[in-house]
């Protein structure tokens, strides 16, 4: 059991407080204020600090199920070359905010034997299992992920803000039979198009993701057993890293779909770690928006992305220092000549 924190309501109340009288008709900033308030509420300060040390961890992965999606298999090992090159999509939409990004292989089918070995540090297996037909890990193998996952968390401790990343061709097919089976819902409600497939292999997906939720009916109430069946080793460590943070009261920015599942199942592992989280951004993925609606995260920005990576996330970050900013310094309106 993990004794979760809870954040501090006091800094919550004073932030409230200042928000009211700062020069501007009451409630006038909307949504930032409440950012505001959830920040001071989590930094515990009033003003919160300021979001310098950003970081995301892009958890990298292959799925037994890669075939579902409209890319080959091949490119999530290609990615890890492309992230640790500065070049992917995250890389420089993260470089815009000032965010570090960090890959982490926990799963890639590939020897990775020329890459630094503090990608490889933490990798649990090669691939997973294809769970329409078979356990995505072995026993024990969720939980390893999960303390590996743990494990990253601490080492990136310092950050002011963390941010889950994703990169492993046929993680939406995985995502979406995890948040099935964490909410009960049919894969017909859940299965996107991820890298966008058409419409016979939307069919095939769903069709997949159905004979997942089938095969693993009446075993996937306990969550890491729900990871074994259904998950990845990738996504056990998010689930992981997502905890940790909380633990360590560390704001955590969600992203896309491959970080509402993995919310899901953290936080039916550890009830009261979704205070610590906002969702970035709205991702075309059906299964993230059952997700965020059962956590009780409203997203901050709905651009229409479907890349993942961190991608979404990375771009609410100015929203957040734009919260600060505001509780930090505008005048009072007790002030006013
Ligand atoms: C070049 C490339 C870069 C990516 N970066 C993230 N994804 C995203 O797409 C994949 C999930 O979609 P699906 O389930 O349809 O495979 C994941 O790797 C995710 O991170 C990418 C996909 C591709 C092709
Ligand atoms: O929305 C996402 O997070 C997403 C969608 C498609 C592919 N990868 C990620």
């Amino acid at each position: 059991m993990f004794d979760v924190p809870v954040p501090d309501p006091a800094a919550r109340a004073a932030a409230q407080e200042r928000l009211d009288g700062l020069v501007k008709p009451l409630g006038a900033l909307g949504r930032l204020e409440e950012i505001a308030a959830w920040l001071a509420a989590a930094h515990g300060s009033v003003p919160p600090r300021p979001l310098d040390d950003v970081r995301v961890v892009v958890f990298a992965g292959d799925h037994g199920v890669s075939a579902l999606s409209a890319y080959p298999r091949e490119v999530t090992a290609a990615m890890v070359r492309v992230f640790l090159a500065g070049k992917s999509g995250v890389n420089v939409l993260a470089a815009q905010v000032g965010a570090r990004v960090r890959v982490a292989d926990l799963g890639v089918d590939w020897d990775g034997a020329d890459v630094p070995e503090s990608v490889t540090a933490h990798k649990i297996r090669r691939g997973s299992g294809s769970i329409d037909v078979e356990d995505a890990l072995e026993p024990g193998e969720a939980r390893a992920a999960f303390e590996a996952g743990r494990a990253i968390a601490r080492e990136e401790a310092d950050a002011d803000v963390l941010i889950p990343g994703d990169m492993g061709i046929g993680n939406t097919a995985m995502c979406a039979a995890l948040v099935a089976a964490s909410l009960g819902l049919p894969a017909a409600e859940v299965v996107g198009t991820g890298t966008g497939v058409d419409e016979s292999g939307l069919e095939r997906k769903t069709a997949a993701v159905a004979a997942a939720l089938a095969r693993t009916e009446g075993r996937v109430e306990d969550p890491f057993e729900r990871l074994t069946a259904l998950g990845s080793a990738c996504v056990a460590a998010t689930a992981g890293f997502l905890v940790e943070a909380a633990l360590r009261r560390i704001p955590v920015l969600l992203d896309g779909v491959f970080s509402g599942a993995a919310a899901l199942v953290a936080r039916d592992i550890a009830p009261g770690v979704e205070q610590w989280w906002l969702a970035g951004h709205r991702s075309t993925e059906p299964s993230q928006a059952f997700a965020l609606k059962a956590l009780g995260l409203e997203p901050i920005l709905d651009f229409g992305l479907r890349l993942g990576e961190g991608s979404g996330a990375v771009q609410a970050v100015p929203t957040l220092r734009a919260a600060r900013a505001i509780i930090a310094d505008m005048g009072l309106l007790a002030d006013l000549a």
